[in-house]
């Protein structure tokens, strides 16, 4: 029985944070102004609490200014667009993050329309979403951007790879399918009606599980010495008595055993996510004012 590699998420996100940091303090020391991140929390989803918890901490840190709207669950589709707005014509601010999921009252779509695609470090917009898939510049979702970074590390050229990815979510399926296909990996997107999903997983190279299903993925789904990056992050029962535990999209004690490498769940892709933020408000603090952004990593 073989033992994979444990990706530390929070060592390279520790790096890609001291990447955009050391930018930062040059930027800075020639005249450029202090990149800003506006996040907008409506209502009180407990996920995202935590996310903007860690990202407020880790903005600080680097040398990025943050800005907090907390918004009543009640908050109307009109209030939140007028916010947007503002956000967008506020000269302090070069990332705006609208917290998913937003109350049933908004349409979360109108909302991700509503932000300007130069400010728009979640890249939910279909503008960036068109540059992405056409192959211009954009700016890319944090989760999959932050997998695609950890890939080429384990992997160096994803060229001529098998990548299967396991969800089709705007947010992380599609764009990371996007992401492996721009590196010549050969992709195919798995789904709740995929047949035989087992089989199509043990044929990859390169697994990627985004599917919000607790430890789906099994050991033997997974084809000996591949690379699995597990972006679930569930929430549950633990074994005493009203406590929680939090576990991925994959079994990870069984498929620690076949994979080559692999991503733990907490302390994988999740803090990639939050690193990989804070790169794209650097890059777009940067385009905004027609500073030269270098690659982190
Ligand atoms: N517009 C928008 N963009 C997002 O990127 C977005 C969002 N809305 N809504 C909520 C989800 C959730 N999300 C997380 C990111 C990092 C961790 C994270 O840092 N997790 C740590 C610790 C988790 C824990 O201990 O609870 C880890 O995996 O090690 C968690 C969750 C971003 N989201």
């Amino acid at each position: 029985m073989s033992q994979a590699k444990i990706i530390d998420g929070n060592a390279v996100a520790a790096d890609v944070r001291a990447a955009v940091a050391s930018q930062i303090t040059i930027l800075r020391a020639g005249g450029a102004p202090l990149p800003g991140l506006a996040v907008v929390l409506v209502g009180a989803d407990p996920a995202s609490q935590v996310y903007v918890r860690n990202k407020n901490k880790r903005a600080a840190e680097v040398g990025i200014n943050s800005f907090e709207h907390y918004l009543p669950a009640e908050t109307s589709e009109a209030e939140l667009l007028g916010l947007v707005e503002r956000l967008n014509l506020d000269p302090q601010v070069h990332g705006i993050l609208v917290q998913l999921p937003l109350p049933a009252q908004i349409d979360a779509q109108k909302i991700l329309e509503a932000i300007h695609p130069a400010k728009d470090v979640d890249g939910f917009h279909p503008f960036n979403v068109g540059r992405l898939v056409t192959g211009g510049p954009a700016l890319v979702p944090c989760t999959p951007l932050g997998c695609l970074l950890l890939a080429k590390r384990e992997l160096g050229s994803l060229s001529g790879k098998r990548a299967i990815v396991l969800g089709r979510s705007n947010i992380v399926g599609k764009p990371m399918a996007q992401l492996l296909l721009r590196e010549s990996a050969t992709v195919t997107i798995a789904h709740s009606r995929t047949h035989d999903l087992p089989e199509e997983c043990r044929r990859a190279d390169i697994v990627v599980a985004a599917v919000g299903r607790p430890e789906m993925v099994k050991g033997d789904w997974i084809k000996p010495g591949a690379l699995v990056l597990d972006v679930g992050i569930n929430r549950i029962p633990a074994a005493e008595p009203g406590k929680t535990r939090l576990v991925g999209d994959v079994a990870f004690a069984e498929a620690v055993t076949v994979a080559g490498a692999i991503t733990p769940v907490p302390g994988g892709i999740g803090p990639m996510t939050i690193a990989i933020l804070l790169r794209n408000v650097l890059e777009a603090c940067c385009r905004l004012h027609d500073l030269p952004f270098a690659e982190v990593l």
